[in-house]
Order: C-alpha cells, then sequence, then structure tokens
C-alpha cells in the first residue's frame, strides 16, 4: 500500500509532511527510490512549505541518524533481536528521529504520528509496542560520553557503519575519520572556498574545485571532453573558464543526460556545449583527440554522505572492486583520446583508496602534474579565497579533500599529461 493511498483513505490522522517522508523512506529502503529524487517530486512539491520542509528534515535526517536510532531503539525493545516488518521500524526511527534531535517539535505528535503511520500501513498490532518503545524513550536517560570509545563505537553514535569507519581511520587516522562522520551528519553548508559564487552553477565546492583545477591545466585547451559529464557541474565551469574551447559532454546515461542538456538549454553561456550519449570506456564514442579531458568516474560516492546519507545503508565492501573495475574500464577510454601535450582529470567524490589512488597507480604513458602548482595558479588568479587553505588537501601530489577537515564533499583528483 501506497503512503500516498493511506492519505486518501477516510480523515488522515498522520500529518502530509509525515506521511510522504514514511512513503519516501520505505521506497529508500526497499532500493526503489533515492531521497533526493523523491524530495523534488512533483508529490512532495505539492505540498506546503512548511509541510515540504518537515518532510525533508525527517528524510535526511532518519537516514543519517538511522544506525544510531536503531542502536538506542534496540537498547528499548523487549525481544531486541526479532527483525521488526521495514513500515514498523520506519515508524519508530521518524518517532525517534523527531523525540531526539527536533526541538521544535511536540513529542506527542511525534508519538502519536508514528503510532498511527505504522496502524495505517497495515500494522496495527505493532502500535502498541510502538508507543510503548517511544515512550521509553522519552524518559530513558541520553547515554552519558564513554571514557574510552572504540572506532566502531564512534561509527555507531554518529550514524555509520563501522566498517566504513574502520577504514577511514586506517587510511586517514582516527580524528579525521571523526570529523568525516560528524561532517555527514550536518546539512551541506554554502560554499565559502571561492571568491565568487554569483554567475556559477549551484554545486559543493569540492566538485568545483575539481573544474577549476580542469580548467587551469588547460587554459588554452581547444578540444576538451566531459566524458561523464551528467549532471553537467563541472561541464559548466569549464564553459565559464574556457571560452574558446569547443565542449563535449557525454554521459552512458539517456536519462541523465537529457536532464543536463535541459539545464543547459537555460544558461546563454551553455550553448555551445555539445551533449551526446557516450560509453567513455568506448573510444569510439567520440571522435578526433582532446586537449583536456575530465574524467568525473562514476564511484561509491562516500566523500558525498552529508547530501546523499543512503550511500551508507546500501554500500558492501565488495562493491569497492565493482567500481573500481568500472573505473579502470572508464579511464582506459579516456586516456586513448588524450592528445600529445593534453591533460586529463581523474576524480572521483570517493574516500576509498581503491577508487581513487589505486585506480591511477598502473597508468601508463603519461606523467602526473602535480596539483600544488595548479592551486597556486587558482590563488593567483584570485579564483580561491586567500583563506581557503588547502595544503592539507594534496597528498602525494593529487587532490584529497575531506569532509569536515576541507569545507568542502570529499574528493579526489590527479592530473595526467599525455607524454
Ligand atoms: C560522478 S557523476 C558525474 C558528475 C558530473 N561530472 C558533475 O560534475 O556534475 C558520474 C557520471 O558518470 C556516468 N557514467 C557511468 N558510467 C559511464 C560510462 N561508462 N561512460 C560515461 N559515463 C558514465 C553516470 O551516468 C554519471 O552521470
Amino acid at each position: 500500500m501506497s503512503g500516498w493511498e493511506m492519505g486518501g483513505r477516510g480523515t488522515p490522522k498522520v500529518s502530509p509532511s509525515r506521511l510522504a517522508a514514511f512513503e519516501i523512506l520505505a521506497a529508500v529502503g526497499s532500493g526503489t527510490g533515492h531521497s533526493d529524487e523523491l524530495l523534488h517530486s512533483k508529490h512532495v512539491d505539492t505540498l506546503s512549505p512548511e509541510d515540504r520542509n518537515l518532510c525533508t528534515t525527517l528524510v535526511m535526517g532518519v537516514l543519517r541518524w538511522q544506525i544510531a536510532l536503531d542502536a538506542r531503539l534496540r537498547g528499548l525493545l523487549q525481544r531486541p533481536e526479532q527483525r521488526l516488518a521495514d513500515p514498523v521500524a520506519i515508524a519508530l526511527r521518524m518517532g525517534a528521529f523527531q523525540l531526539l534531535y527536533l526541538d521544535r517539535v511536540p513529542a506527542h505528535a511525534a508519538l502519536n504520528e508514528s503510532v498511527e503511520l505504522c496502524r495505517e500501513a497495515g500494522h496495527p498490532y505493532a502500535a502498541g509496542m510502538v508507543n510503548a518503545v517511544l515512550r521509553k524513550l522519552t524518559s530513558s536517560k541520553k547515554p552519558g560520553a564513554p571514557i574510552y570509545e572504540s572506532v566502531a563505537a564512534l561509527a555507531e553514535r554518529l550514524g555509520h557503519p563501522a566498517w566504513l569507519v574502520e577504514r577511514w581511520a586506517a587510511v586517514y587516522g582516527r580524528e579525521a575519520a571523526q570529523m568525516i562522520c560528524e561532517a555527514d551528519q550536518r546539512e551541506p553548508s554554502e560554499g565559502k572556498m571561492f571568491t565568487e559564487y554569483d554567475d556559477m552553477p549551484v554545486m559543493d565546492d569540492g566538485s568545483r574545485l575539481v573544474a577549476e583545477l580542469a580548467a587551469a591545466a588547460a587554459p588554452e585547451a581547444k578540444r576538451v571532453w566531459d566524458c561523464c559529464a551528467a549532471p553537467g557541474g563541472k561541464t559548466l565551469v569549464l564553459a565559464k573558464r574556457l571560452a574558446a574551447a569547443s565542449i563535449i559532454a557525454s554521459d552512458v546515461s539517456a536519462k541523465r543526460l537529457a536532464a543536463m542538456k535541459a539545464r543547459f538549454r537555460r544558461l546563454d553561456f551553455a550553448e555551445r556545449i555539445e551533449c551526446v550519449v557516450a560509453d567513455a570506456a568506448d573510444a569510439d564514442s567520440v571522435q578526433g583527440e582532446f586537449n583536456l579531458i575530465v574524467c568525473d568516474a562514476p564511484c561509491s560516492g562516500t566523500g558525498t554522505l552529508a547530501a546523499n546519507p543512503e550511500i551508507r545503508h546500501r554500500l558492501q565492501p565488495a562493491d569497492l572492486a565493482r567500481q573500481a573495475a568500472r573505473q579502470r574500464m572508464v579511464l582506459k577510454g579516456a586516456l586513448r583520446r588524450l592528445a600529445s601535450g593534453g591533460r586529463l582529470v581523474y576524480s572521483t567524490c570517493s574516500l576509498e583508496p581503491e577508487e581513487c589512488e589505486q585506480v591511477v597507480s598502473g597508468v601508463t604513458g603519461v606523467r602526473r602534474v602535480p596539483v600544488e602548482g595548479l592551486l597556486g595558479e587558482l590563488n593567483r588568479n584570485r579564483i580561491l579565497q586567500d583563506e581557503a587553505s588547502l595544503e592539507s588537501a594534496v597528498r602525494d601530489g593529487a587532490l584529497r579533500t575531506l569532509p569536515g577537515v576541507h569545507e568542502c564533499d570529499g574528493f579526489f583528483a590527479v592530473v595526467f599529461e599525455r607524454t
């Protein structure tokens, strides 16, 4: 049964915002939708601004805190080992999130509406349990700060899977891992890294930084290929910076390409970008050679968990090898089209070495261009703010930003030059 149908029967006992949030969380949980797309769907658009706000807060908050909420709720269940039906678990999480994290929501509304959601979703037998558990939660003491906290406990407290945070602690150190987790739990903030925002596409600063680096790497480029381009943020930065270049923006997904084309049509300066559906792994999918190629490969997205909170619930350790195999194929295909003396930027929004350093380590026939010089160029050209301190975002000549450590999402980028 769909939540919208639930709302349509008789007098609605659940507010439109909670009903919409419940429905979206159910779709995300069953793998049939993405929070970002669903929160921008026609149905959510019909809600009042206040309801839309609460719906977004609930969806993003529950997805960000789900692991911590479940841990807290387990301690209050009579049979914690028993798996709850998905709608019951969602109603409980929504109630617990409102009670623990939202101080402007009255406790009775959070509690009663969770009970009602559970009933209306076809689980009336569990309504009493939901009521009792949420009541216990309101009167239970907040857990105190532990004297020693393991990385697994830190991960749980900050709503992340232990395996992911253990990897980050091993690669970046425990302090950085904690900063990443804390940043993932916050709303993404407004950009601060650049001197100018008015005329630029709305995007995360880390993503823009990769595109600015690419433009600085080949300011005289005549032919540019953005080979994994959709939704087109980096292409737009390239179009702004490289006014004389002809630009091809391609993507393997026809649907994503169509949305990107529509986005470009609304912007004068993007008119000259040629959009094509193409598999970058297949070097014959585009013609000729390019002086600049941006290969912003599809990846796990672990550097973007604040904006994409459900990634942490879906991603499995084994996915990283699959991602890496795809990234190697895309990079290999793109490199075949790089002109002599031309430059290629390989980037991901992943924090995982398998998708970053390990993908680029085996590349031959090109030299690495250290990013320090390009960052210096961005400073000299007053594109970066003076205080945008990025020294710590350079590792072995590559860009490596970390959420919470740097004021942007986590991005990796290396620059190659065809020798
Ligand atoms: C990280 S996103 C690109 C983001 C984009 N560069 C931006 O800044 O807005 C990766 C894109 O690669 C596309 N993709 C995946 N496999 C591909 C392939 N083999 N060839 C071309 N594009 C591919 C996906 O459809 C997705 O749109």
